[in-house]
């Protein structure tokens, strides 16, 4: 049975209830120090910034989370210690705080106040933009039409290159699956049983019905003024004559949707309370970011180099070192010095922030913040390193990653692969045979075949596997966490699609294959013993015939690839 995965307000409701039962133990274990510094008062002056820290963050956290009452009781401790009244209120409030907070979690964990929670957590409203993550790379297409050839043509190329695809052979099915599920885009054929233009009339009822202009296209046999002006009339954003090129078909519905090329921001977010680092976690990664957090302000040096954000979401207030203190610190260091960097903080004193802000970051956002205003913030601060990054790390052609930054993530990755005990594997992969495509169908027609490739590999493998261009139309992987076996039969399955694509080029179809080797890790211990074994196993794979997986030997010496026990060849 499948279970979907869980939605936002599911997730949220989840970080809800982890906060409030972790809250009674730490609001015991401050009252019990209040306590015991009664005996002195130094002992009180010594507790009071533990406590201050305790309220601050408790009001900032339980503001984002949406637990009004507490974040208003904490800001009154807050601000009792802060104007540090004298020691008899202090005496008297304190503990009528802890009493009241007590109160409040029982009503919140009661069925009444878990209602309350509830209601609150539906009134959080959400975007266009943090609903639909942007980055997803695979999309929802709806593909209706009643020809069999051309189906199962177009299925293979939209299926190949990881597109979730439905099809419908009638535009009846089709009108009410879009009105229970919208796609991210339709290609539409024209001519159906119904009339001559059933396909566009279809798609001007279900504009009329949902008041928007849904992303399509359209095929038709016939290339004539009135049956484009039917699919103009209809909202279309494309139109092919039959017979259609899935390649092209594939390019009209990137231009339709996200471009598949852009990478996801990454963040790093650095708070010392795991509740609010995850609820700004949450809503980055809701909008397609890539999120890693830290906890402890110390581990994120080793982070940022492990990770290589795109920006530092910082928690201002946090024990052993602040965040003023935390951002000198990055600044101080060469590689970070262009790293955008926001503060998070529940002080709304402006004269703060702006002392805050000398350390040289980008923005102050203070909390609570609301899920559209995190993500533009990060957005707009982010993009601009992201894009100057994917300028000097990137092949400009395939979008994948150049030879020295391959190199480079890929060391990374060994290293703390190293430190985990955990097992990679590399792929090696070359197209076979093409200075025959080049001197056949000509260059443009070659390039066409490295991004395809490209493309391929990057639909169909994880986001968080490392994938370069090594050089002319070799390509280098790593798949990460899994042996080599695994790799093998991974990379042959996307051999195996690929063989099927249809390339064109003045007027002729032609197909292209490739062959690899793979090799891995912690069998070879370095990015070179695994290269050197990996291009020895694709050199194997060449001299037994091309179109084909190869382990390497030192891996396993019986070993046979998964091509070779496709077609039983020794
Ligand atoms: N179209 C195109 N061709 C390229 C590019 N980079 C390298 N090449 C060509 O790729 C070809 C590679 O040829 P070889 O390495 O000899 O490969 P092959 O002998 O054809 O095939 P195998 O023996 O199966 O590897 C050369 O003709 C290069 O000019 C590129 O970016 N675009």
């Amino acid at each position: 049975m499948s279970s979907s995965a869980p939605t936002l307000h599911e997730k949220l409701n989840h970080l809800r209830h982890r906060f409030i039962e972790q809250l009674p133990a730490r609001l015991q274990q401050t009252a019990d120090k209040w306590q015991q510094s009664h005996l002195s008062l130094e002992a009180e002056s010594r507790l009071a910034p533990e406590l201050h820290r305790f309220f601050h963050s408790l009001k900032g956290t339980g503001r984002s989370l949406g637990f009004e009452r507490i974040a208003m009781l904490a800001n009154q401790g807050e601000e009792a210690l802060k104007t540090s009244p004298t020691p008899p209120t202090l005496n008297s409030l304190i503990p009528q705080l802890f009493q009241q907070l007590a109160e409040e979690i029982k009503y919140l964990q009661s069925q009444q106040g878990q209602q309350t929670v509830l209601a609150s957590l539906n009134s959080i409203e959400l975007s266009s933009a943090i609903a639909q993550p942007r980055s997803k790379r695979q999309r929802l297409i709806y593909l209706c039409d009643d020809e069999p050839d051309q189906v199962s043509q177009l299925l293979h190329h939209l299926r190949c290159f990881g597109h979730e695809v439905v099809h419908f052979e009638d535009t009846e099915s089709f009108f009410n699956a879009v009105i229970t599920r919208r796609p991210d885009a339709i290609i539409m054929d024209v001519q159906f049983p119904q009339g001559n233009t059933a396909g566009t009339e279809t798609l001007t009822s279900l504009n009329k019905l949902t008041g928007e202009r849904l992303p399509s296209i359209v095929l038709s046999s016939y290339g004539d003024f009135y049956s484009r002006l039917s699919a103009v009339r209809a909202g279309c954003n494309g139109y092919f004559t039959k017979p259609i090129k899935p390649l092209d078909l594939m390019l009209a519905i990137d231009e339709l949707t996200t471009p598949l090329d852009e990478e996801p921001l990454r963040v790093l977010v650095v708070d010392d309370e795991p509740e609010a680092a995850a609820y700004h976690s949450l809503i980055l990664e809701e909008a397609g970011m890539i999120v890693q957090q830290v906890n402890h302000p110390a581990d994120a040096l080793a982070a940022l180099d492990r990770f290589s954000p795109d920006l530092l979401l910082i928690d201002v207030y946090m024990p052993v070192c602040s965040g003023e203190e935390l951002a000198t610190i990055i600044r101080q260091q060469s590689a970070h010095i262009g790293l955008p960097i926001i503060y998070l903080s529940s002080e709304t004193d402006s004269q703060k922030q702006l002392s805050a802000m000398t350390a040289g970051v980008e923005a102050f956002i203070t909390k609570p913040v609301t899920p559209d205003e995190l993500v533009s913030a990060v957005q707009l601060r982010a993009e601009r390193l992201h894009l100057l990054r994917s300028l000097m790390t990137q092949d400009s052609m395939t979008g994948l990653y150049n030879h020295s930054t391959t190199t480079d993530m890929i060391g990374k990755a060994l290293a703390h692969a190293y430190r985990e005990g955990s097992q990679h594997a590399m792929a090696m992969l070359d197209i076979d045979h093409f200075k025959t495509v080049n001197d056949t169908h000509g260059h443009l027609a070659g390039d066409q075949v490295i991004i395809t490739l490209a493309r391929l590999l990057k639909t169909r493998l994880r986001v968080s596997d490392i994938i370069g261009r090594y050089g002319g139309e070799e390509f280098v992987v790593l798949l990460k966490g899994i042996t080599a076996e695994r790799a093998a039969e991974l990379i042959d399955e996307l051999r195996h699609d690929f063989e099927l694509v249809d390339f064109h080029a003045g007027g002729e179809r032609f197909r292209c294959t490739f062959s690899a080797g793979i090799s891995s890790f912690p069998n070879q211990p370095s990015t070179e013993a695994l290269r050197l074994s990996a291009d020895q196993a694709l050199y194997l794979a060449k001299r037994q015939g091309r179109n084909q997986v190869v382990i390497s030997k030192e891996h396993d010496p019986n070993h046979r690839s998964a091509a070779q026990r496709d077609t039983g060849k020794q």
